[in-house]
């Protein structure tokens, strides 16, 4: 976490606000208006490993709704209400009353439904089918029999560890664009796929399935589909093998996530730890530290004493069952893989290898766009009704309006090319493609801020503002590019941690530098057509929007009335 740059808080930044950019009325984004059909996917199970609640409070000041006041107006350009749901001057009392409600009550259940979303999974698979792993070795003498190390045959296990530790190379890691080895923040051994070679696939043991299940489900017929390339082979050995927190350097717009598979040689600590909007999951693989096994002994006694007298027999029978699983018809337990697989752009560390070495295949994963043909499903989810039924609500932004969503996750482009609509992840996705599928229309803008003060040393504005395009450069030359656009968002969440990584993410990066990618963290903006009373439904988005404000994605955006598109 330490090498994540600190960005001051509003409060530090508030009394320092600065004039307003320029406003720029930049080209079309065409990552905005790409011809690429959304790939919809979502992914709403909860993961049992995950604590806390997810979602950063809104942080309003109080309970109540309150509206802007007449004399706290031009609030397209105040920073002091940001982000206090805007009044709209043009409605009427009751009309005004009843969308703040509406906002609160769609604010509270992205609050709450954000747990839902999952940004890791994992499991283990027992070595029933043997893997081996071969390599090259840096000497020639050497017998293939000597660069082979096999699961769960154990055969010479210990030599060939020492000869694999030998042929690999220290590990790098990606910093401000350059590739460096640097043992205080990353200490491992790293080869790559040129120079081994395995029989274990992640799809054959139904890792992919299980990652597109969790992370990639579709919101479509046709799920998105994932593919997994191996990346690296790495060894993190005792007593100090550990890599400090990063995100992973992000290979295409389309990486989405990575994937850690490790085999079963001995070794304690080096859990893997990973953290996403103050929610943190722990991988713990370790499978022969004293301390470890001490720690699960005092634990299992406990557990039997609180069990009491009256332990539960069908307990101990499904207990008996699942160790069964893992074990040979001898009885002898069989080493079993672990695996890990969670979105790249969420903090992570490997904690120190204590003793023994830990093994790993690491995989980048890609989402593959799905058939474009495909219907959308009627998913079933209270957040989706909610949407629906704000749409069907005559008082709800008669006029038309704006939402606005600080995205949960950040999401890698270059400066030409961007399908954050094939991969959304979490909370996005639903947002996204919920109110797109219910006929409004949605688009996508950097977040752009700089706390860092401006050419002729003047501190920036405080708060989050949103660019007109995606695109790789200095923060200071993007800066002056931004275009506000849409002028009254109501903004549903404050983005907490979001607002602060901005479009330059945290230069320390997993593995090697990647060159032109950069992850951002974006505002997903929704555009609620108006309502029209006599034909009893909501109008096409041109009817209610300035021409300049209808870059809305590609889909369903001509429809007359949007209760066309629910049928
Ligand atoms: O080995 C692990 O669990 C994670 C490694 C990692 O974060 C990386 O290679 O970027
Ligand atoms: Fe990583």
């Amino acid at each position: 976490m330490d090498d994540h740059p600190h960005y001051p808080s509003d409060k530090e930044e508030d009394e320092n606000v600065a004039s307003s950019p320029t406003q720029c009325d930049g080209p079309n984004p065409d990552l905005i208006r790409s011809d690429e059909e959304s790939a919809v996917e979502t992914d709403y199970g909860s993961n049992p490993r995950s604590q806390d609640e997810v979602l950063s409070n809104p942080g309003y000041d109080d309970e109540t709704p309150s509206i802007s006041s007449e004399e706290n107006k031009s609030n397209e350009e105040s920073d002091d209400d940001f982000p206090q749901i805007r009044k709209n001057q043009e409605l009427s009392e009751d009309d005004q009353a009843e969308t703040l409600e509406i906002l609160f009550d769609l604010r509270e259940t992205l609050t709450t439904s954000k747990k839902d979303f999952v940004f890791a999974c994992g499991g283990s698979i027992p070595t029933t089918t043997p893997v081996t792993l071969r390599w090259d070795p840096q000497n020639d003498s050497k017998l293939a029999s000597q660069c082979k190390l096999s699961f769960p045959d154990t055969t010479n296990q210990e030599d060939n560890i020492a000869a694999l530790v030998n042929d690999m190379l220290p590990a790098s890691f990606g910093h401000g664009g350059e590739t460096v080895y640097d043992e205080t923040y990353r200490k491992a051994l790293q080869l790559d796929p040129s120079k081994f070679s395995t029989n274990f696939c992640p799809y054959t043991t139904g890792i992919i399935k299980e990652v597109t299940h969790a992370l990639a489900q579709s919101f479509r017929a046709e799920a998105s589909s994932v593919r997994a390339e191996l990346y690296k082979l790495n060894i993190y050995q005792g007593p100090s093998g550990h890599f400090r927190s990063h995100v992973d350097t992000p290979r295409s717009p389309t990486h989405f996530g990575s994937l850690v598979v490790c085999l079963p040689l001995p070794h304690s600590g080096g859990a893997l730890e990973l953290e996403h909007n103050d929610k943190t999951i722990i991988f713990d693989w370790s499978n022969s530290g004293e301390q470890k096994a001490d720690e699960q002994d005092e634990q299992d006694e406990q557990a039997e004493q609180e069990k009491g007298e009256e332990a539960d027999e069908q307990d101990e029978q499904d207990e008996a069952e699942e160790q069964g699983e893992n074990e040979e018809e001898d009885g002898q337990e069989v080493p079993s893989i672990q695996w890990a697989a969670f979105y790249s752009d969420c903090t992570h560390q490997v904690h120190p290898v204590t003793s023994g070495h830990r093994l790993t295949l690491t995989y980048n994963l890609y989402a593959v766009p799905h058939d474009p043909l495909s219907k959308p499903l009627t998913l079933d989810l209270p957040l989706l009704r909610q949407m629906k039924s704000i749409l069907s609500n005559p008082h709800f932004l008669p006029k038309g309006g704006y939402l606005g969503l600080f995205t949960t996750h950040a999401y890698p482009h270059t400066s030409a090319s961007f399908s954050i609509k094939t991969y959304l992840k979490g909370l996005d996705k639903v947002f996204w493609h919920g109110f797109q599928s219910l006929g409004c229309g949605v688009c996508l803008r950097p977040v752009v801020d700089n706390h860092e003060p401006d050419y002729f040393g003047n501190p920036r504005r405080s708060k989050p503002n949103l660019g007109n395009y995606f695109k790789i450069c200095q923060i200071d030359q993007f800066h002056r590019e931004y275009d506000l656009g849409f002028k009254e968002v109501h903004w549903l969440n404050e983005g907490g941690k979001e607002r602060e990584a901005q479009y330059c993410y945290p230069s320390t990066y997993g593995n090697e530098a990647a060159a032109s990618l950069e992850y951002s963290w974006c505002a997903i903006i929704v555009g609620i057509p108006g309502y029209d009373e006599e034909l009893g439904g909501r109008m096409r988005l041109e009817k209610t929007f300035e021409e300049r404000e209808k870059n809305w994605d590609d889909r369903d955006c001509e429809v007359r009335l949007l209760s066309e598109v629910w049928e």
